[in-house]
This record gives C-alpha cells, structure tokens and sequence, in this order.
C-alpha cells in the first residue's frame, strides 16, 4: 500500500508547521524521512496516522484516510516518540491489551516479541525498561497487528550499534516482504545504510525526494555523486534548522 501525502499544510497558531508538502512512499522499500529539528516530520506523520488533521491537503494510505480504513492497526503499525505505556505492566501485559484491544490473535503477539527481542525481556516492567528496550516494545506494540505499512518516528533512538544493525536487518526484511516502512532518523549514516528512498524536508516544506542513489547523484559535483547522505542533507538543508 502507497501512502501518499498531497499538499499538505499545517500551523500551530504562527507556527507552519507543514507547509504544501506532497510526496508519496511506496511499497517494498524503506524511505528514509529527513529533516532538521523541527522541519514538521512528526506533526506529517501524526497526520498520516489521523492524530493531527491538516488544514489543507491529505495524507492518505492505499487511497484512504486513516479514519477510513476498515482494520487501521492491521493496517499501519506505529512508533510515535510519545509511546504510552503503563510504567507498572510488564511489557507482555502491555502487548496483551493492545492486542485484545485491537482484536489481534495471540499468535501474532508472540511472532511480535520475538521478532523485536522483546521475547527476552518479557516479563520486566516497563518502568525498568532502557531507552533500546522501550523502542522495541515500541515496535513491537506497532507489529501486533501484521502490518502492510510501518510509520516509524525515529525508532533508532536510544538504540546501542547492536541496536542498529538489529533495527535495519528488521525493516529491511519487513520491507522484502513488500511492506512500505517511512522511518524518520537523524543518524544520516543509518539511514544510509538501510534506505531505499529518501524524503528530505525543512520548514515544513519537501526539499527533495526520490531514491537513494538518484538524490545523491542528483547532489554530486562535476558527475560524481555527493559522498554521502550527511553532506547532502547539510548542503539541502542549509540555514533551515
Ligand atoms: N501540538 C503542537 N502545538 C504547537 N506547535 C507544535 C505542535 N506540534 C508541533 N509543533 C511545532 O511544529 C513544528 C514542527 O514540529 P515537528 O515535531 O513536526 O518537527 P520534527 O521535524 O518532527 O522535529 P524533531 O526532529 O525535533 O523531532 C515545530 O516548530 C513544533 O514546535
């Protein structure tokens, strides 16, 4: 499933947040979504997931708004920076509710824990919980209902390097399986490793887009690609944070 955003445009009383963004992810791969602090990654993804309405435009998944999705959590799995989970349950108690909640099978709660890790650590306590070991509840809790598309708002946060090469061996198998994952980060050369596609904003406006190896072809000097992903998001974004 496509999810595709078309002249977006949000504001915070003065603040644009989002200003006539469109762009589209496909399925199949990993776009990587860049942008300086601020740039209106969340608040677009928030949109995307029906959590904050735009004032012009939409965002919609497979063709359709959030609110109109038949199975919405069997459709798009989340991570938001603001993961709410209850400091006291363990993390397996937390994963049962939301999957009873949203009427997922037990079986997919299990495939969920270990495909994260969280299998090991089960039992704990969310308040015990490291920063790594929230973030794969967090993506786990995203998993329970077998998703066709992943929204992930820096889910490497707080990940250790073991962490990493965990997280990009994950979304790229999820993404062979023809999944479409939007993944935010500010580790530049994570992304790089790991992205298909690549989507770069500031202030709240679309910068450039488009795979990988076009953006860093399309950044090069005198033929020869730009050398990394870092120095064309600092060239791109430059004055914008
Ligand atoms: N609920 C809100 N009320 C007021 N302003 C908001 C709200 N949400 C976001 N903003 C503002 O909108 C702008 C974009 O914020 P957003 O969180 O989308 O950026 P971001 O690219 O995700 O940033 P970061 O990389 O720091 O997480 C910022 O100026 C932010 O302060």
């Amino acid at each position: 499933m496509r999810i595709d955003v078309d002249g977006v445009s949000k504001r915070f009383g003065h603040v644009r947040a989002v200003e006539e963004l469109s762009f589209t992810v496909r399925p199949g791969a990993i776009t990587g979504f860049l942008g300086p602090n601020g740039s209106g990654k969340s608040t677009t993804m928030r949109i995307m997931l029906g959590l904050v309405s735009p004032d012009t435009g939409s965002a919609t998944i497979g063709g359709r708004r959030y609110a109109e999705l038949d199975h919405p959590t069997r459709t798009v799995g989340a991570v938001l920076d603001t993961m709410r989970a209850h400091p006291a349950m363990t993390c397996l108690d937390h994963l049962r509710l939301h999957a009873r909640l949203s009427g997922h099978p037990v079986r997919q709660l299990d495939a969920a824990a270990e495909q994260t890790g969280v299998a090991t650590f089960a039992a704990r306590r969310v308040r015990t919980l490291s920063t790594g070991m929230r973030q794969r509840l967090a993506l786990a809790t995203a998993l329970l209902g077998d998703p066709g598309v992943l929204v992930l708002d820096e889910p490497a946060n707080g990940l250790d390097p073991q962490g990493l090469a965990w997280l990009r061996d994950l979304l790229t198998r999820l993404a062979a399986e023809g999944r479409t994952v939007l993944v935010s980060s500010h580790v530049l050369a994570e992304l790089e490793v790991m992205a298909d596609d690549v989507v770069i904003i500031a202030e709240g406006r679309l910068v450039t887009a488009g795979p990988l190896r076009e953006v860093l072809a399309a950044a090069g000097e005198d033929g020869a690609p730009a050398r990394s992903l870092e120095q064309v998001f600092l060239s791109l974004t430059n004055g914008a944070a």
